[in-house]
C-alpha cells in the first residue's frame, strides 16, 4: 500500500505542477478531441510540464502494473505487437484523412471501407483496439474519428489524392506517417526475428550489420542502408528519408536551434551534417540561421531524394551554394562516413542519430575520420538518444556540464520507468535492423576518447525524456 499511495501522491503532485505552470502562462492542456497542431502544443512544451508528464507517465504506468493481476500483465505485453499491426494497416489505407474529411461527427466503418476498399468489420476491430489505445475514437458504435492522437498521422493530403498517387503518399509531409511505414513494416519484420537471431550461436554474439535480425527476416546479406538502395526497394528508400523527417516530433520542434549555439558561429562557418538524411534538421538550421553555410553529406541515392525535399522547402539555396548537397554521383568526393571525410575546413561536423546505427568497432572508424578531418577548433555535436539503467548507477559518472541527470524520486525507477520505455524499444529497433545501439552518456565519451575527441558538455534541451540531447566533444 506505501508504493500505491507514494505514487498517487507522486501523479496528484505532478498535475499541480502542470495546473500552476498552465495558470501561469494562461494556455491550456488541448484535449484529446482537439486535433494535433503544433502551436496548440505550447502548454505542454515547458521543461516543468514536460517533467511532471515524464513523472505521471512513469507512476500511471506502474501504478497500474502493481495492482493489476499479473498474468494480464505479462500476457498484455505478449500480444502488445497487434497494436503496431493495426496501425500500420489503417494509415496505410488512408483512414486518419478520410476521418478527417468526415470531420469530428466521424464516419461509419461501412462508408469508410467503401473508400479504401476494406472489410468493414474487420477494420471496426482494428479501429476499436486503436480507440481504445486513445489512437482514434468511436464516437457511436462502429462510428469513427479522429482524435488528438490519430491526427498527427495525418498527411495534409486529400483521400482521392492519395488513392490516385500512393507511391507520393509521405512526399511533402510532417513525416509521421512515414515513420508508422517504417517501423511497422522494416522493422516489425526484422524484430519478428529477434528470437532466432540472437539464439543460432551463428548470429548471437555478432555487431555485424550483415547479421541483424533484419538479414533473416528480409532473407540478404546487405546491410540496411544498401538494401533500401537495391531496384525495388525505391519505395522503402524514400518512406525512410521522410520518416526521418517525422523523427523530428518525438522532440519539440526545432529543438536542434536550442543548446548549441548556432549564431555564436562566425559568418561563413560550414557546418556539415554527416549522414544528413534529406536534411530535415539542417533545413531548419540554414532557415534560422543564414550566415551559415551547410553540407548535406549522405549515400547517393538518399542525396537524389534531398534534392527535392530542398527545392521543396527553401528555393533557390542550392543553386545559391549556401547549401550543398554531397553524395557520390557527381561529386569527386564520394561520401562514405566509414571511408573517410572530404570535408577539411568545418566548423561543426553534426551528427544526428548516426551512431546508433553502428557497433561500437564501426563507431570509431567513422568518429576517427571525422578527427582526422577536423581542424583544432572543428566542434563534434552529436544528438543522440541518452540511455539510463533501470536501477541507481552507482558507476563513475561524468562531471562535465550538463553530464548528470536527477534521478526522479522513488519509488518510480532510475529511467523514469515507463516514460522511458519508448527509448528502450528504439535501442531495440536499432539492434533489429542495423546491429546498432543507444548508449549512455559514459559509454559515448568511452567511444569520443578513443577516437581523439573529449566529450565537453550536454546541452539539456528541453527534449521528451532524454531524446536527442545534444552532446558537444572537441578534439582532445
Ligand atoms: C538514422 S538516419 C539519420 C538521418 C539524419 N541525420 C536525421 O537525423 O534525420 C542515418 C543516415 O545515415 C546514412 N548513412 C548510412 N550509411 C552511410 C554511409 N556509409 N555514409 C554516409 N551516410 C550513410 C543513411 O542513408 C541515413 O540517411
Amino acid at each position: 500500500m506505501e508504493d500505491l499511495r507514494n505514487l498517487t501522491a507522486l501523479i496528484s503532485n505532478a498535475v499541480k505542477q502542470i495546473e500552476e505552470s498552465c495558470n501561469a502562462r494562461q494556455v491550456s492542456l488541448p484535449s484529446l478531441d482537439d486535433p494535433f497542431t503544433l502551436e496548440s502544443e505550447s502548454a505542454r512544451l515547458h521543461p516543468a510540464v514536460l517533467e511532471a508528464v515524464a513523472t505521471i507517465v512513469a507512476a500511471t504506468n506502474q501504478l497500474s502494473v502493481l495492482v493489476r493481476p499479473p498474468a494480464l500483465t505479462l500476457m498484455s505485453a505478449a500480444v502488445q505487437f497487434h497494436v503496431p499491426s493495426a496501425l500500420r494497416t489503417v494509415t496505410k489505407a488512408n483512414v486518419v484523412e478520410i476521418l478527417r474529411e468526415a470531420g469530428p461527427q466521424g464516419l461509419h466503418v461501412d462508408e469508410i471501407a467503401k473508400k479504401n476498399n476494406m472489410d468493414p468489420q474487420k477494420l471496426a476491430r482494428l479501429l476499436r483496439l486503436l480507440a481504445t489505445e486513445h489512437i482514434f475514437r468511436e464516437v457511436t458504435p462502429d462510428v469513427f474519428a479522429n482524435n488528438r492522437i490519430s491526427s498527427l498521422a495525418d498527411t495534409g493530403k486529400s483521400s482521392t489524392e492519395l488513392f490516385s498517387k500512393p507511391t507520393e503518399k509521405y512526399t511533402g509531409t510532417n513525416g509521421v506517417a512515414a515513420l508508422i511505414e517504417h517501423c511497422g513494416y522494416d522493422v516489425f519484420n526484422s524484430s519478428a526475428c529477434m528470437t532466432e537471431t540472437l539464439l543460432d550461436p551463428e548470429t548471437a554474439r555478432s555487431y555485424d550489420p550483415t547479421k541483424a535480425p533484419f538479414n533473416r527476416a528480409f532473407k540478404t546479406d546487405l546491410p540496411f542502408w544498401a538494401w533500401f538502395e537495391q531496384p525495388g526497394n525505391e519505395q522503402i528508400l524514400s518512406t525512410f528519408g521522410m520518416a526521418m523527417k517525422g523523427t523530428k516530433a518525438l522532440s519539440p520542434p526545432d529543438v536542434i536551434l536550442d543548446g548549441f549555439e548556432w549564431k555564436d558561429l562566425p559568418s561563413g562557418s560550414i557546418v556539415v551534417d554527416v549522414g544528413g538524411g534529406i536534411g530535415s534538421q539542417s533545413l531548419t538550421i540554414a532557415q534560422a540561421h543564414h550566415h551559415l553555410k551547410i553540407v548535406v553529406q549522405d549515400r547517393e541515392p538518399v542525396v537524389k531524394e534531398a534534392k527535392g525535399f530542398w527545392d521543396l522547402n527553401f528555393p533557390n539555396v542550392l543553386s545559391s551554394g549556401r547549401v550543398t548537397l554531397q553524395g557520390k554521383a557527381g561529386n569527386p568526393q564520394s561520401i562514405d562516413f566509414l571511408a573517410g571525410q572530404p570535408v577539411k575546413n568545418a566548423s561543426v561536423f553534426l551528427m544526428r542519430m548516426i551512431l546508433h546505427d553502428w557497433s561500437d568497432d564501426l563507431c570509431h572508424v567513422i568518429l576517427k575520420h571525422l578527427r582526422e578531418a577536423a581542424t583544432p577548433s572543428t566542434k563534434l555535436l552529436l544528438v543522440d538518444n541518452l540511455m539510463s539503467f533501470a536501477c541507481p548507477d552507482t558507476s563513475p559518472t561524468t562531471t562535465i556540464p550538463g553530464g548528470a541527470s536527477e534521478p526522479p524520486p522513488p519509488p518510480l525507477l532510475a529511467n523514469y520507468g515507463h516514460a522511458s520505455a519508448f527509448l528502450h524499444m528504439i535501442d531495440l529497433q536499432m539492434l533489429t535492423a542495423l546491429n546498432g545501439q543507444e548508449r549512455t552518456l559514459v559509454h559515448l565519451a568511452k567511444l569520443l576518447e578513443g577516437a581523439g575527441w573529449k566529450l565537453t558538455k550536454v546541452y539539456r534541451t528541453p527534449t521528451f525524456l532524454q531524446t536527442h540531447q545534444q552532446i558537444l566533444a572537441l578534439p582532445a
